[in-house]
């Protein structure tokens, strides 16, 4: 402010430039600042760096991300001639179909000594001559809500390779797909489409109210009861405030929506507090304890879900590669800790803990191609050598195989998860039209096979279960571990919080 009072008329403005001049200076630094998180995510503000990263424009397909590396308090100060300069770090050269190089560039904040600094990263191939571009916004969302808080923020219209396509991008289609069913009602009689984004508009207000009210007030149990009943359900007509014969046509949310991916998110989260609250409340309570364990199954459940959902969608759109680091590590630990609880088996007979990793180790991984090539630190240090396409396909290859055999488990008695097929495999979707009018008939379907299958916990609890939960959690931790080295490098929180997982010693 004073710079600019000081460049304006020489300090002699009056009071009606001064204001203008000071919303001046504000817009700038909304224009050019960027959230500083801590590596856990906690915004702890705002602040704009210098030219060499508020230079960077926008794209929602961008070739580069960003992360702030925090000082730790004797670090060396940052000198003028170190910390404004761009520094480059030499990528590992040679190797033919890596995803992506390593090109660094930290940037202090001049005038300071401490500061987080700003470290910016490829994430894709960049030919010399193109413009490097980082994303302003969150990409997974759909273009409507990306172009307005694009605008509102920064007054711009982005003309990326996703906002621009005709047709739209398969992962923009997604994150907007809905079905209707149409309950024997002309759809002549209306306008389905404006019916379609009005009710999509309130599904958006219903599930923002949901999770803000969530965060707000933290019932986990009424966050979970309201999110499972839209996603189940859609929205009632009393919900959409409609008593005409519109409330015939009842719309659903696709598994890839972009509200369905933010309930994941929420309900992997709510179940977990109330797994850890029931078990904290009544330790001694064998019938509570069994329930804390139920909550943590659904939790995991939705954890891989929400990870193989984003997965399916960074495939097609590879910017999405910090998304996918963050899930896959958040789903293996998810799993882990289910696989390390003390409740397998049954009340009586409980299951010894898996506390160390060295289990795997001793456990012979005979199909695994990923683990028996690779040691995890191996992969985590080489993550720019090692073939990406490679990794991602034995990873997925190991997955596959292992899931027919969790995933039952992990849904089991949860309505809405009970109707996704595969959390990794989405071809299912494909084999049904309208997978959400199959569901009723699904939904009766599976209760009476799995009722006749799984009988009670202790037959559902079988060791082998448990160890490939285990193992499913190691190699979730493992590739969300890659991702997150390829996307943030070798010292970002999130890769040595893998590692601290994998090697706690
Ligand atoms: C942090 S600055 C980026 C650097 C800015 N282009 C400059 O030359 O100083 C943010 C502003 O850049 C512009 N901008 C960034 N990305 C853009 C894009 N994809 N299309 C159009 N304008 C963009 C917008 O005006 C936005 O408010």
């Amino acid at each position: 402010m004073a710079t600019a009072r000081k460049l304006h008329n020489g300090g002699k403005e009056e009071e009606n430039d001064e204001l203008i001049l000071e919303e001046a200076v504000l817009s700038l630094v909304i224009t050019n600042s960027v959230e500083v998180q801590d590596g856990s995510g906690c915004s702890l503000g705002i602040a704009v760096y210098d030219t060499n990263f508020s230079w960077i424009n926008h794209s929602c397909s961008p070739n580069a991300c960003y992360r702030f590396s925090i000082s730790p308090p004797n670090a060396v100060p940052f000198g003028e001639d170190s910390t404004s300069k761009l520094r480059i770090v030499p990528s590992v050269s040679g190797e033919e179909g890596d995803v992506c190089r390593c090109l660094e560039h930290t940037t202090g904040n001049r005038g300071y000594q401490y500061g987080p600094k700003i470290i910016v990263r490829s994430i894709k191939r960049i030919s010399k001559g193109e413009e490097v571009c980082i994303s302003y916004t969150d990409l997974l969302q759909p273009k409507a809500m990306r172009q307005s808080e694009l605008w509102s923020k920064y007054q711009f219209t982005c003309s990326c390779f996703r906002c621009s396509a005709t047709p739209s991008t398969y992962i923009d289609r997604a994150l907007e797909e809905i079905s209707s069913i149409n309950l024997g009602l002309s759809s002549s009689s209306f306008d389905v489409k404006l019916y379609r984004d009005e009710t999509t508009r309130r599904l958006s207000d219903y599930v923002d109210e949901i999770i803000s009210e969530f965060l707000s007030v933290g019932d986990p149990q009424s966050c979970c009861d309201k999110l499972e009943s839209v996603l189940n359900l859609g929205l009632t007509s009393e919900q959409l405030e409609s008593k005409d014969v519109k409330s015939q046509l009842n719309f659903r949310l696709h598994p890839f929506h972009h509200l369905v991916l933010n309930a994941y998110t929420t309900l992997a989260f709510a179940y977990q507090i109330r797994s850890s609250d029931l078990s904290a409340l009544a330790t001694e309570i064998d019938e509570y304890q069994l329930k804390a364990f139920d909550l943590s199954r659904t939790s995991a459940a939705y954890s891989l879900l929400l990870a193989g959902a984003t997965h399916h969608l960074f495939r097609s759109e590879s910017s999405l590669i910090a998304s996918a680091a963050n899930f896959w590590t958040n789903a293996g630990e998810s799993l882990l800790t289910l696989a390390r609880s003390s409740l397998w088996n049954s009340p009586i007979k409980r299951g010894s803990p898996i506390s160390e990793v060295s289990t795997i180790a001793k456990h012979k991984y005979s199909k695994c191609l990923l683990m028996d090539i690779l040691d995890a630190k191996l992969i985590l240090s080489q993550a720019h050598i090692a073939k990406f396409k490679n990794i991602s396909r034995d990873f997925l290859d190991c997955l596959n195989n292992m899931m027919s055999n969790i995933w039952r488990f992990l849904v089991h008695g949860c309505r809405y998860l009970e109707t996704i097929a595969d959390p990794i495999d989405f071809r299912w979707l494909g084999l049904e039209q309208d997978f959400r009018a199959q569901v009723k008939q699904d939904d009766e379907d599976s209760i009476i096979a799995e009722d006749s299958i799984i009988r009670n916990h202790a037959e559902l609890c079988l060791d082998e279960r448990r160890i490939n939960i285990y193992e499913v959690g190691i190699h979730c931790l493992l590739y969300g571990g890659f991702l997150a080295h390829i996307c943030y490098g070798r010292n970002s929180p999130l890769t040595t919080h893998v590692l601290n997982i994998l090697y706690p010693v």
